[in-house]
């Protein structure tokens, strides 16, 4: 039987159109009730500390509406965060070792430098019951270090597999398929995200195919607007058959 790989819909850039008005539209819990309702398995959000997209109360808000898993990404050097996910309990937390004001994220953690800060943290969230994913580069040693925190999944950092799909999509593969045979090996569970796209979705699920899950926004929310929100999901969802 083929592995299922579950899509979690990442609804940030609802909350950034929202964020340009005063008011509450496109309204973000609507937007994970509708991200459900049209199949995806799950939500994720990245409040981060400017809350310059989702809020602390999105969160809140999206936790009493949610059936499906939730997904809170961020960086768990905000002791804010870290009581937010205490509090709300999701059923994943992803730590992303963003700085502050960044952008967009744009590299996963050193597990070997920080090795032991993430084995605190990491054991904070498993307590509450909560599964912990961390981000990571598509490298072997990073994957392998890891495994030394605790973490149950590792999420594969996927904007260089991207931006390199185009031209050499072998090669654009291959650290990933490398990583993930690690992780595979080490007994992690693996998601992977950023800039994964309707494109761009469909080889990287067929060379790694024992993938558990992808939290994708960016793009889906941009075909959302060409195609319709109902339309965009399913699509995606059809790329991880
Ligand atoms: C960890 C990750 O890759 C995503 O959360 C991505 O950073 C989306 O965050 P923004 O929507 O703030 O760009
Ligand atoms: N973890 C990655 C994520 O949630 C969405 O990234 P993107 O699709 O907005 O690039």
């Amino acid at each position: 039987m083929s592995h299922s790989t579950k899509l979690s819909v990442n609804i940030n850039k609802f909350a950034t159109l929202r964020n340009s008005r005063s008011g509450n539209n496109p309204d973000v819990v609507k937007a994970a009730i509708d991200a459900q309702r049209f199949g995806a398995d799950g939500v994720t959000v990245h409040p981060r500390p400017d809350e310059r997209h989702i809020r602390y109360k999105d969160v809140r808000d999206i936790k009493k509406i949610i059936g499906t898993e939730f997904n809170i990404e961020g960086n768990c050097s905000e002791q804010k965060f870290i009581d937010l996910v205490l509090e709300v309990k999701p059923e994943q937390v992803t730590l992303v070792p963003d700085a502050l004001g960044q952008l967009t994220s744009d590299h996963g953690w050193n597990t070997i430098e920080h090795q032991a800060y993430l084995t605190e943290k990491i054991a904070l969230f498993k307590k509450a019951g909560i599964r912990v994913s961390i981000f990571v580069d598509p490298v072997v040693e990073m994957v392998e270090g890891a495994a030394k925190t605790g973490t149950d999944r590792i999420e594969l950092y996927t904007e260089g597999y991207a931006r390199r799909f185009e031209s050499n999509k072998e090669k654009a593969i291959a650290p990933y398929i490398a990583a993930a045979q690690k992780a595979k090996e080490l007994k992690l569970g693996i998601n992977a995200g950023h800039d994964l796209d309707l494109y761009n979705l469909q080889f990287f699920k067929k060379n790694i195919p024992w993938l558990d899950e992808v939290s994708i926004g960016h793009a889906l929310v941009c075909d959302a607007l060409y195609l319709g929100y109902e339309n965009a999901v399913q699509l995606y969802k059809r790329q991880l058959l």
